[in-house]
């Protein structure tokens, strides 16, 4: 896809972000060159998100300092939808221990779509990584907990902790993925028969379709994957949510899963973890200096924000995060790549 950043010099990574008026000017630009975009098509197949807006477009940055960035819709209410798979995940991990994990769920990519039941019998029914739907649901299946309330609050609290604020549930959102994920109560059972999933399959996916219904803004989001760049500290609240172990191996599986079947692209492009959803939100990580958010509902044909992605090009590039373009080197450098031997 074009991401429309031919022009945009890339900045070398350094330690810190820019200043902060800098970072506002190159947020509001951020928004300000995507607003327009009209390509992308808002999901459907869960009936209630259907009704987004496709004109909605958000754009925030959350650094590690605690100070926040941001520009358009960053706080109107979505639903966290697949990007509550990388926060569930790391505080699974946290209780069952990361070995565990990737034992259990796995960290491959399997350049297959989000729901796709075709990877898990071409894996021997492993559910390969936690950032699509099998694997989310046997991570899911992971939350501790004596019965689904205390498994809710599992969740609930430790998805609002990262976000430093309570988050409540789209009930219209979760009435209406429950009464259509047929798809999803499929993955559970073949994950059940192959012997992945030790808990109950219902009673997992309805866990996990609340899970994906919280409602979330722009703001939240960032603030959330600020908290994965800070080690798992809240910058704004001051609180560890999870260990700075758990939010270093949950930003690799988002590396290398967080855009589905586009992770490569993803990486290759802005050189950041990043986890997408089908509503229409992205976060993208860069460690040790803040998280990026975007929201905006029409999606590619691999369920990523149009919007957001070419939005999070043009701040990776323009703010210097790719972990990739290290300050050691001058990425302008003209010289052929003969002449350096
Ligand atoms: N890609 C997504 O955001 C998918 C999440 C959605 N709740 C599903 O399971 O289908």
């Amino acid at each position: 896809m074009d991401l429309d950043v031919a022009g945009v010099e890339q900045l070398v990574s350094t330690g810190a972000l820019p200043e902060a008026a800098r970072v506002d000017e190159l947020v509001a630009s951020a928004h300000e060159r995507n607003r327009w975009v009209a390509d992308g098509v808002v999901a459907d197949y869960i009936p209630a998100l259907a009704a987004a807006d496709p004109e909605a477009f958000g754009v925030c940055v959350a650094d590690v300092g605690g100070s926040v960035h941001a520009a358009g819709d960053v706080d109107v209410e979505f639903s966290i939808q697949s990007i509550s798979k990388a926060f569930v995940y790391a505080l699974v991990c946290e209780v069952v221990g990361h070995r565990e994990a990737l034992a259990r769920v796995g960290v491959n990519n399997t350049g297959l779509s989000f729901n796709s039941v075709v990877a898990i019998e071409l894996n021997d029914g492993h559910p390969m990584n936690p950032m699509v739907n099998a694997g989310a649901i046997a991570t899911t299946g992971l939350v501790p907990g004596d019965d689904d309330a205390d498994r809710w609050a599992f969740v609930a609290d430790g998805l609002a902790a990262f976000a430093g604020r309570e988050l409540r549930v789209d009930e219209e959102v979760y009435a209406s993925e429950a009464a259509t994920n047929e798809r999803n109560q499929a993955i559970a059972r073949l994950l059940a028969s192959y012997g992945r999933l030790d808990a109950d399959p219902g009673r997992t996916v309805d866990l996990y379709t609340r899970q994906c219904s919280v409602l979330v803004t722009t703001r939240d989001l960032a603030v959330m994957a600020a908290t994965l760049a800070d080690g798992g500290v809240n910058p704004v609240t001051g609180r560890r949510v999870v260990s700075a172990g758990v939010a270093r191996d949950t930003l690799a599986v988002l590396a290398s899963t967080g855009l589905y079947e586009r992770s490569g692209e993803w990486l290759y492009e802005i050189g950041l973890p990043g986890k997408s959803g089908v509503s229409g939100g992205l976060v993208t990580v860069a460690p040790g200096k803040g998280g990026i958010a975007t929201w905006s509902p029409p999606l590619d044909d691999a369920g990523n924000s149009v919007r957001g992605q070419r939005a999070t090009a043009y701040l990776s590039r323009a703010l210097g995060l790719n972990v990739f373009a290290s300050a050691s080197y001058r990425m302008s450098d003209p010289r052929p790549l003969e002449a350096s031997s």
